[in-house]
């Protein structure tokens, strides 16, 4: 691994950025756009928490999903928008959605999440409103940042319902925060910081740790000893070009960038804490995309097809923050499917959802920013360390394209590297 952590990057940001005027600076992304500095005000530190003065209002954003069968084909045409795919080509994952009457439960998922995550921060003291928005269904984002001007919200901390860094999992959503300011013509009204990516973050690794420890359990119970019992942690296949624009190039050297970086640190500390002996691998499902095109491997149902010398299999959607579509159709029933022809015994564990530590942990998230809790002190159960606030100019870009605008991202003249 690299001996670079990015805690040290972040910790000499933070010390350069604390010699400033305890102001937040802004930075020009783009004309127009604008972000705060990574680290706000760290004056008085701990002893000032819980007097949020920097943000008016947490933002979470999901992917968003249809919740009808006529808003099947449309979702579908915002996701791709841009990139020209036929509608007959896009029937062939509306498949899966009509299969569950054309709704994704995301939207339910993040409904729960933002009501659970309202009361968890005034059960800590933090007086902030939770907005809801997503990137690719109702609520529009761009419709949400219009509400919250109008409330009188000037400055959000956003939330992705995604842990990890990559172009789909962190620049696509900060890229279509930085869309949604400008077609709502908010740029100079309001400005949206973000959380890091909280992968590393004990909240978002614990329901996991539980998971996993719960499932072994059970295979053990069924008559399975540890040595039979193979845990395929599983996230979402990428480009591999994408793969490697992923993480600030910490990463270079490990296939998958700094994406399966961020994965392999979370698996392995998974299995420390449950299951110590028990094998484990990192795979990938719901590869989409042209077959010529390089997308990152194994895929979940050919590591399955492989597993000779095992007869239980655990599946772990590590990738993932909710029970959505794609983990109740690629691995519920074609995984489990694959598992099954091949005579394994097989649980899928539950993403961390509402759980209290999952809630707990993003209340922590934006507790850690609304005080300026410097990097060092900040939770991390990883060997990675916490990940920055304000990516690396042009972090996480789509392989093969110009970065585009996006929020939180800090630009060479600024970050003085
Ligand atoms: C890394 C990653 C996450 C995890 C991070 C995160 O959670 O954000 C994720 C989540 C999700 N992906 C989802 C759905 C889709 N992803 C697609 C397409 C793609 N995903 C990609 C990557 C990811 N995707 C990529 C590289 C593509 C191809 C290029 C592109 O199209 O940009 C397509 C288009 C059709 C197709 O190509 O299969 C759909 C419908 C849903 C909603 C599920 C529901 O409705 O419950 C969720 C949570
Ligand atoms: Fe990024």
């Amino acid at each position: 691994m690299n001996d670079t952590s990015p805690q040290e990057i972040s910790n000499s940001t933070t010390s350069r950025r604390e010699e400033k005027p305890p102001q937040a600076t802004r930075v020009h992304v783009a004309p127009g756009a604008h972000v705060a500095s990574a680290t706000p005000a760290a004056q008085g530190g701990e002893a000032h928490i819980e007097r949020p003065g920097s943000y008016d209002a947490v933002l979470l954003s999901g992917f968003g999903g249809p919740e009808a069968q006529e808003d099947v084909l449309p979702f579908l045409r915002n996701v791709t928008r841009g990139r020209g795919i036929p509608d007959e080509r896009l029937e062939e994952v509306a498949h899966h959605y009509r299969a569950f009457g054309g709704v994704s439960p995301i939207n339910d998922h993040n409904r729960e999440l933002q009501a659970a995550l309202a009361a968890a921060l005034e059960a800590a003291g933090i007086d902030l409103p939770v907005y809801w928005g997503n990137r690719n269904w109702a609520p529009y984002l761009d419709d949400v940042l219009a509400q919250a001007v109008s409330d009188g919200v000037r400055r959000l901390l956003a939330i992705p319902t995604s842990a990890y860094s990559s172009y789909s999992s962190c620049r696509q959503y900060r890229e279509d925060w930085a869309d949604a300011l400008e077609s709502a013509g908010l740029q100079e009204q309001l400005q949206i910081d973000k959380v890091r990516q909280f992968f590393s973050h004990p909240g978002f690794v614990q329901p996991f740790v539980a998971g996993v420890a719960a499932a072994v359990a059970e295979a053990e119970a069924a008559g399975y000893a540890r040595a039979q019992i193979e845990v395929l942690f599983s996230t979402h296949s990428i480009p591999s070009a994408d793969a490697e624009n992923s993480g600030a190039g910490l990463f270079a050297e490990v296939d998958g960038g700094g994406y399966a970086a961020q994965h392999l640190a979370v698996a392995e500390r998974i299995m420390e804490e449950a299951a110590p002996e028990v094998a484990w691998q990192l795979v990938y499902q719901s590869r989409s995309g042209a077959p010529t095109t390089p997308w990152l491997e194994p895929d979940i149902n050919d590591a399955i097809a492989e597993l000779e010398s095992r007869s239980a299999v655990i599946i772990v959607p590590v990738g993932f923050v909710s029970d959505h579509l794609e983990v109740l159709w690629d691995l519920d029933r074609e995984a489990r499917e694959t598992a099954e022809e091949h005579g394994l015994w097989v649980r899928r564990v539950a993403t961390p959802g509402v759980d209290p530590a999952f809630v707990d942990g993003l209340v922590d998230l934006v507790r850690e920013r609304v005080i300026g809790r410097p990097v060092g002190q900040r939770a991390n159960t990883t060997r990675i360390g916490p990940w920055f606030d304000v990516c690396r100019p042009g972090c996480c870009a789509k392989g093969g394209a110009a970065p585009r605008p996006a929020i939180a991202e800090l630009i060479p003249s600024e970050s003085g590297e």
